[in-house]
């Protein structure tokens, strides 16, 4: 498939998601290498990988289950997609690849609106149910470790702006991947700071993510070292890391686990480790079918855990959890995970977070660790 290229400079590259408004499109911008890409109207949807060599790029989300209950999420998800329109800015410059007639972009500044919302869930009770479930598996040896989530439900009082949303996610996440995916009335947006796995020729990386402690400026750095010292964290970072590097065995015979470090986001800490692995053979999607998904959004072991979160978690997750990303025509790029996210859809928000549950977890703390990462949202309306 033929893709033109012209040069497009625009003051504000959101004016590009503005203009298909209402129609299909992706934003995706990995803020480490600094490359946005926006994608809009679907042109074709992949029946295999191999079919990426004639488009500039591929989107692909997939839900958390294999498959998703109810309206809120259908059609969303598990599709491989190229699309007619793509903007995109990296190291090389600015350009506009399109495959028929390119339309003329208005470069507007985003307008950030401040949302007024009030939010509908009161979940706590929902919350000490799921916890004891999970809580019960680890005291009878089933399970090691599950990851608990909630949807919380706001309701604003005009329709949630998307370009204003996405301004705020890519301003306050600097490290993240910022994405917003739009089909058929729903937009899933978040600012995503783990990555399930990238793919750069032969060298494949996975972040294992797990261990959580809030932040505030006054006490930065004490937190930091005391994340680091935790003992119940610092055993749920290590299931990650055991998991993760025994999924990507499966595909290759060197896989290196680095050391564990702290990464630091807006308002938390997390204990991450990176773990490698050198591989020709296998694509993107080969490696997120071993990996997803990890005991960071799921459990240990896998299949217990995710009978008891299908079984206890009151909802949907669709794609929050769940691999998500874009790749390039050659296979090379980033699947992370959609956590730190919400459903729009008109007035309403559905936002998402989790965290992971093992031995000596608190209830109370965990649900208050959910609002920390809820901040993620709340603080881009
Ligand atoms: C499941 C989420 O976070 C995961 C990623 C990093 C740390 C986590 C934790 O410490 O619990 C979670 O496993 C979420 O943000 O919804």
């Amino acid at each position: 498939m033929n893709y033109n290229t012209m040069t497009l400079q625009l003051t504000d590259p959101l004016s590009f998601w503005r203009h298909f408004a209402g129609r299909e499109r992706v934003f995706w911008y990995d803020t480490q290498k600094q490359r946005l890409i926006i994608g809009a109207d679907r042109r074709a949807l992949l029946q295999t990988e191999a079919d990426s060599k004639a488009y500039p790029y591929i989107f692909y989300g997939r839900t958390f289950f294999d498959t998703a209950r109810g309206d809120l999420w259908r059609d969303m998800g598990n599709e491989m997609i190229a699309f007619s329109h793509y903007y995109i800015a990296d190291a090389d410059g600015e350009r506009y690849m399109y495959a028929d007639i390119p339309e003329t972009i208005d470069d507007d500044r985003t307008i950030l609106r401040t949302h007024h919302y009030e939010e509908r869930t009161d979940d706590y009770e929902a919350w000490q149910r799921l916890f004891t479930a999970i809580t019960s598996a680890i005291q009878d040896g089933r399970i090691t470790k599950a990851v608990a989530s909630r949807e919380v439900h706001l309701v604003g009082d005009e329709d949630f702006d998307e370009c204003s949303i996405l301004r705020r996610l890519v301003n306050n996440n600097p490290g993240c991947f910022i994405f917003g995916y739009h089909k058929e009335g729903r937009t899933f947006l978040g600012a995503s700071p783990e990555i399930l796995v990238q793919k750069e020729g032969s060298c494949i990386t996975s972040y294992a993510l797990a261990g959580t402690i809030g932040k505030t400026a006054e006490n930065r750095e004490a937190q930091g070292q005391r994340l680091l010292h935790d003992d119940k964290n610092v055993r749920e970072h290590g299931i990650v890391v055991r998991m993760i590097t025994e999924s990507m065995q499966r595909l290759a015979s060197s896989v290196t686990a680095g050391p564990m470090e702290l990464m630091e986001l807006k308002n938390l800490f997390h204990l991450r480790t990176l773990v490698t692995a050198e591989d020709n053979e296998h694509s993107l999607l080969d490696w997120s079918g071993v990996l997803h998904p990890t005991p960071a959004m799921g459990g240990q072991p896998r299949d217990v855990s995710l009978k008891l979160l299908k079984a206890y978690e009151g909802h949907e997750r669709g794609l929050y959890a769940s691999p998500l990303g874009m790749w390039d025509s050659k296979g090379d790029g980033v699947l992370a995970v959609g956590i730190r996210s919400a459903l729009v859809k008109g007035k309403h928000m559905y936002a998402y977070a989790g965290c992971g549950i093992v031995d000596g977890s608190e209830c109370d703390e965990e649900y208050t660790e959910t609002k920390t990462k809820l901040r993620t949202i709340v603080e881009a309306l």
